[in-house]
């Protein structure tokens, strides 16, 4: 059936179909870099991370973009209570979000622009929507004219009415009707400022997605993600600049991933119930959190509990301890032709079946699960090989490689015997003048702190 994408702009699973054969181009709301990232922000950085590894792996050309929100009040006012300046602020947390999503094994996007970077692309992009009649001036700002875009409110499902209905018109109101939202804002005194056909100011938050993401990936483009809360108003105003200005849908599908709630409540910086990834990496492996993160849907809510991390811990330590013990028989095996490969191309079906749909991360780790009994009932069996070893090593391998899962574990130490086969082996491997192979097997020792000598009774070994 091939991969199938649940569109929040038409509420469907719709099989993916990209833009360009063979490509997908990806853009996902990126942090506002004013602090430190909690675990509910960390959701749609790994989810986002595995999609793009899934169509990695389904062989797609990706190019994933991910903001950073530079410049904006909460930054500015960091920036006052710390006394240093807002990009100074921004390049802290920058950092900071960098080590964060490498630790949780996020892969790098291939450019993550800065709204301070590009006011020039947004000062542009403002102006030809202002030509284009789509915004107008008012006292130093810039605002967007919901009316003239008729389509707004498509992406969240709401009418133009019904979100009229909803908002109150605020005292000394710059704009023309309370929905337009702002594109440029001008400067309060002592506030960062870019000089525009408009007078110092900066842009407003949602004009930067649209800027950016035209830059890096066009007018059109495969798929825009984020967490749920950007759905409305972030994505809705993204969609009404973007295609105002260029006629052309913005993004052909759009994903939202649901919240990390703790007691049912989103985890948010403003509620001040959040735990920030850095501080909880000090207590538990990173890899476990991603676990946790991926063992349910991303469209449905997680709420957070030591008891889910604990789950989360055991069940990777399920998968890993299977890995080791057929590491431990990997050395003690021997080599026979094996039917493994049969079985192992069944569940890398399963495992692509459960990805394809909607990428259902939660099924994916039950395949992964089935995996490990179907690997563990193997050793119980009389007709252990290397080569069989190796096809559940592999497909173990493949697919936490898609997860982002570093499911190997942790070195350990070799046990007498498994040193002893490896001796054997090389010494097998020289009689054989496979150099090459005795030369591995030595490393291999030597790294694992293992010393080899030479005596008239054969190859004698000591730990370091
Ligand atoms: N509790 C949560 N669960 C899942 N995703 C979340 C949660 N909170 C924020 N996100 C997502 O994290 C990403 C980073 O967003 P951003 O830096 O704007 O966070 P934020 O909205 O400032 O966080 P907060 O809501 O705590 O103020 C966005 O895609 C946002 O939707
Ligand atoms: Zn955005």
């Amino acid at each position: 059936m091939g991969i199938q994408i649940y569109n929040t702009l038409t509420r469907k699973k719709e099989p993916f179909v990209p833009l360009h054969s063979g490509t997908v181009s990806m853009y996902v709301c990126g942090p506002t870099v004013y602090n430190y990232i909690h675990i509910g922000n960390a959701r749609p950085a790994i989810f986002f991370d595995v999609v793009r590894r899934y169509f990695e792996y389904r062989g797609y050309e990706v190019t994933f973009i991910q903001n950073f929100t530079d410049v904006d009040d909460k930054l500015i006012r960091k920036a006052e209570e710390l006394g240093v300046t807002v990009l100074e602020v921004a390049d802290r947390f920058i950092r900071a979000f960098e080590e964060d999503t490498q630790a949780l094994g996020v892969k790098e996007a291939h450019v993550h622009p800065r709204v301070s970077n590009h006011i020039e692309e947004i000062i542009d992009f403002i102006q030809k929507l202002i030509n284009k009649g789509y915004a107008y001036e008012s006292s130093g700002d810039v605002y967007f004219r919901t009316e003239k875009f008729p389509e707004y409110g498509k992406l969240s499902h709401q009418n133009i009415e019904e979100l009229q209905a909803g908002v109150r018109i605020a005292v000394n109101e710059q704009k023309d009707n309370p929905l337009d939202f702002a594109l440029w804002k001008s400067a309060k005194p002592g506030e960062i400022y870019w000089e525009s056909p408009w007078g110092k100011g900066r842009p407003g938050w949602h004009i930067e997605c649209s800027a950016m993401s035209m830059k890096y990936l066009g007018e059109s483009f495969d798929i825009h993600g984020g967490g749920h809360d950007l759905m409305f108003p972030h994505h809705e105003n993204e969609i009404a600049q973007s295609e105002a200005l260029t006629g052309h849908p913005m993004a052909k599908y759009w994903m939202h991933n649901g919240y990390i709630n703790i007691d049912n409540e989103k985890m948010s910086k403003s509620l001040g119930n959040f735990v920030l990834v850095k501080d909880i990496r000090e207590k538990i492996a990173p890899q476990v959190l991603r676990f946790f993160m991926l063992s349910a849907h991303y469209r449905h809510p997680i709420n957070f509990s030591e008891d889910l991390i604990e789950q989360a811990k055991n069940g990777l330590e399920r998968i890993q301890t299977a890995i080791s013990n057929l590491r431990h028989r990997q050395v003690a095996a021997t080599s026979e032709v094996n039917e493994e490969n049969e079985k192992q191309e069944i569940y890398r079906k399963k495992f692509i079946e459960a990805m394809d749909n909607d990428f259902n991360t939660a099924d994916a780790l039950a395949i992964v699960f089935e995996w490990v009994r179907e690997s563990n009932q193997y050793l119980l069996g009389e007709k252990v090989s290397n080569q069989g070893v190796q096809v559940y090593l592999d497909l173990f391998e493949e697919m936490g490689s898609v997860l982002g899962l570093q499911l190997e574990p942790a070195e350990e130490e070799l046990l007498d015997q498994e040193i002893e086969a490896l001796i054997q082996e090389r010494t097998e491997a020289r009689k054989q003048r496979n150099f090459q192979r005795a030369d591995e097997i030595r490393d291999l020792l030597m790294e694992k702190g293992i010393i080899l000598e030479d005596t008239p009774q054969g190859i004698r070994w000591r730990r370091k």
